[in-house]
């Protein structure tokens, strides 16, 4: 019989995510699965989980919650000789993942796509010893996206994001980073460096619009130092899809990135807090397979 754990985390989104359990239970069961499941009670639980799921050979993992249950999830696939497929029901806040996998953020239409024929091999990123799925940022600007509370993004969205950048902007001074990509090199003041691997960041579906799942390619963008009115214009090119075409914006792709500094710098990995600089970046292609919804 197919094995599938399911990994929730209660906490998630607006705590929501229980109400989905027996759907997805019933689901699988009605599928042929026998299920497991395993609820988060804290700091990397999921990846806890996720590993025992490797070494007894499941075949599938779902994981219910946001972004950062992903992140935990996906890191107890590192170096491991099995890998389960992975399915997301997104219960999240932002859910950068599953909107870019076009995974859908009805949870019931999530459900559904459980049993797709359609299994796509994503691309993770390795930030010193850990993967990332979606993006990594460092700067000032990323030390206070941390501190985005839960309650800000369920009532703003995307755009509790906007409002800490300019809070942030506006009061703190840019960063003196040092990052190396495949060979070459950029030093400068910086307000935020990002590493993003999909199109969707912070829930902003448009920032690295060229950004494949699967390209094997990390999408980097350096935000120079800037005044209150550089902001706004930056801003509004976040949200038009044109990020990468700003003046003061230097865009990039790599396959191997390191961003070091001077001075103490954290960074966001995943949308959770995330290490101190300096970190080195590179890119595992197509190394996890996602269960996607089928072609319509
Ligand atoms: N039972 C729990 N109570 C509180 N926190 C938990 C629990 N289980 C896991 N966590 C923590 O929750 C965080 C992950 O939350 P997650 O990102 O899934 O939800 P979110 O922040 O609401 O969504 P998003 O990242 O999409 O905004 C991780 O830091 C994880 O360690």
């Amino acid at each position: 019989m197919k094995k599938a754990m399911v990994i929730i985390n209660p906490s998630s989104g607006k705590e929501e995510a229980l109400n989905h359990l027996i759907s997805v239970e019933e689901f699988l069961r009605d599928h042929g699965y026998e299920v497991s499941v395993n609820k988060t009670a804290k700091v990397l639980d999921a990846t806890d989980f996720c590993i025992s799921a490797c070494k007894d050979c499941y075949d599938l993992v779902v994981s219910i919650g946001g972004d950062g249950t992903i992140h935990e999830t996906i890191n107890g696939l590192i170096d491991q000789e099995h890998r389960p497929k992975l399915g997301v029901i997104p219960m999240g806040t932002v859910n950068d993942f599953a909107r870019a996998l076009q995974i859908p953020l009805n949870p019931a239409m999530a459900i559904q796509t459980l049993t797709s024929s359609k299994v796509k091999k994503v691309d993770m990123g390795r930030l010193n010893n850990q993967l990332f799925a979606n993006v990594v940022a460092a700067g000032s600007l990323a030390e206070s996206l941390s501190a985005v509370t839960s309650e800000d993004k369920s009532k703003l969205g995307s755009f509790a994001y906007i409002k800490e950048a300019i809070k942030d902007l506006t009061s703190n001074p840019a960063l003196h980073l040092v990052i190396r990509h495949d060979g070459q090199l950029w030093e400068g003041e910086s307000s935020l460096f990002l590493a993003a691997l999909t199109n969707s960041v912070g829930g902003f579906e448009n920032l690295a619009p060229d950004a494949a799942v699967d390209d094997g390619l990390i999408h980097c963008f350096i935000i120079k130092d800037l005044n209150i009115f550089n902001t706004i214009t930056v801003s509004l090119s976040l949200l038009f899809g044109n990020l990468k075409g700003h003046k003061d914006v230097i865009y990039f792709t790599a396959k191997h990135v390191s961003v070091s500094s001077p001075e103490s710098v954290r960074t966001n990995v995943d949308g959770e807090e995330g290490p101190a600089l300096p970190i080195e970046l590179s890119i595992i292609p197509r190394h996890i397979e996602v269960i996607v919804p089928d072609e319509e």
